[in-house]
């Protein structure tokens, strides 16, 4: 079953920047990373897939039109905005008791039993809770929503190295399974790409990108020629090559991998790496046009 589908899905702002009309198909029960550049089309995207905004083009989540079909479509859609924003002032009990009584799918009792396993306390009030903290107490919430979608905007903002991990960690033991679809933002790729079973890149409102990482594994192979076989490397067009401490370093889209690894070592790039190259490419690709 399709989770997400858009097609010309068109947000422009004041000013013209926005979402220029893109497609998409995420299918159900994939981890999807939405990645990309600041001011790519991110939130743009992600407010038009929660319904937040209006939008041209057709766009379907779960099923529904966000726009016109918010109220049910959030049914079974869950959400972490970039600030893990809950009220200040409210004791934990009372945001358990909050989410209890205007969440029809919420169960207290997982939420409860996750607390337990973190250093937060009930009657703590959510002010004098640390950054991680109230992260934490933010996806016991989450995890606790019976929801086929969840959506994190930049869920692990602003939290140590540790919190972030451990936020990840839970996320996938503890929530995932085959009838969820996650679809995550991040700028941190390097922690995210292991869990990920699909990537989009997007950059100036446009999608560069949109594949699983088993067909980026199968398409992007990175090599390092040996000093003899650098033209015959060149000569099968790499993307990009740099160099680092004086040696070539060649990206290659769509070269077998049994070719290139004759003419050096290879390995698979890191989705960092890729991201530099191809979103660096796009904005060549711009110039050229302008
Ligand atoms: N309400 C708005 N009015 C005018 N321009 C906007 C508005 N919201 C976003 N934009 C512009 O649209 C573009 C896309 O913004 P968006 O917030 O979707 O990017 P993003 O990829 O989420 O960026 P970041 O990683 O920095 O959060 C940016 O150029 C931004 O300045």
């Amino acid at each position: 079953m399709t989770c997400i589908e858009a097609r010309g899905l068109r947000k422009i702002h004041r000013g013209g920047k926005g979402v220029q009309g893109i497609d998409l198909s995420i299918p159900s029960g994939r981890i999807v990373g939405l990645i990309g550049p600041n001011g790519a089309g991110k939130t743009t995207t992600l407010n038009a897939i929660l319904g937040l905004v209006p939008y041209e083009g057709s766009l379907k989540v779960l099923g529904r039109d966000p726009w016109r079909e918010r109220e049910a479509m959030m049914q079974d859609v869950c959400f972490i905005a970039d600030v893990a924003l809950l009220p200040r002032w409210m004791k934990v009990w009372q945001v358990l008791d909050y989410v209890e009584g205007v969440h029809p799918r919420f169960d207290r009792a997982r939420a409860e039993q996750f607390l337990l396993k973190t250093d937060i306390q009930k009657k703590a009030r959510v002010r004098n809770l640390s950054k991680g903290m109230v992260a934490q107490l933010h996806l016991a919430l989450v995890m606790a929503i019976d929801a086929k979608l969840l959506v994190l905007d930049e869920p692990t903002l602003g939290l140590d190295l540790l919190y972030r991990r451990e936020f990840y960690i839970t996320l996938l033991n503890d929530y995932f399974d085959h009838d969820r679809t996650i679809l995550v933002t991040t700028h941190q790729i390097e922690e995210i790409e292991d869990i990920l079973t699909d990537v989009i890149l997007i950059g100036d409102g446009r999608i560069t990108l949109q594949d699983s990482m088993d067909n980026l594994a199968q398409r992007f192979v990175e090599l390092k020629p040996r000093p003899d076989t650098v033209e015959a490397a060149r000569a099968l067009r790499p993307l990009n090559e740099r160099l680092i401490l004086g040696q070539s370093l060649m990206l290659f889209d769509g070269v077998p991998q049994n070719e290139l690894a004759a003419l050096g070592e290879t390995r698979q790039p890191k989705l960092a790496d890729l991201f530099l190259v191809l979103m660096g490419q796009s904005r060549l690709n711009k110039g050229a046009v302008a």
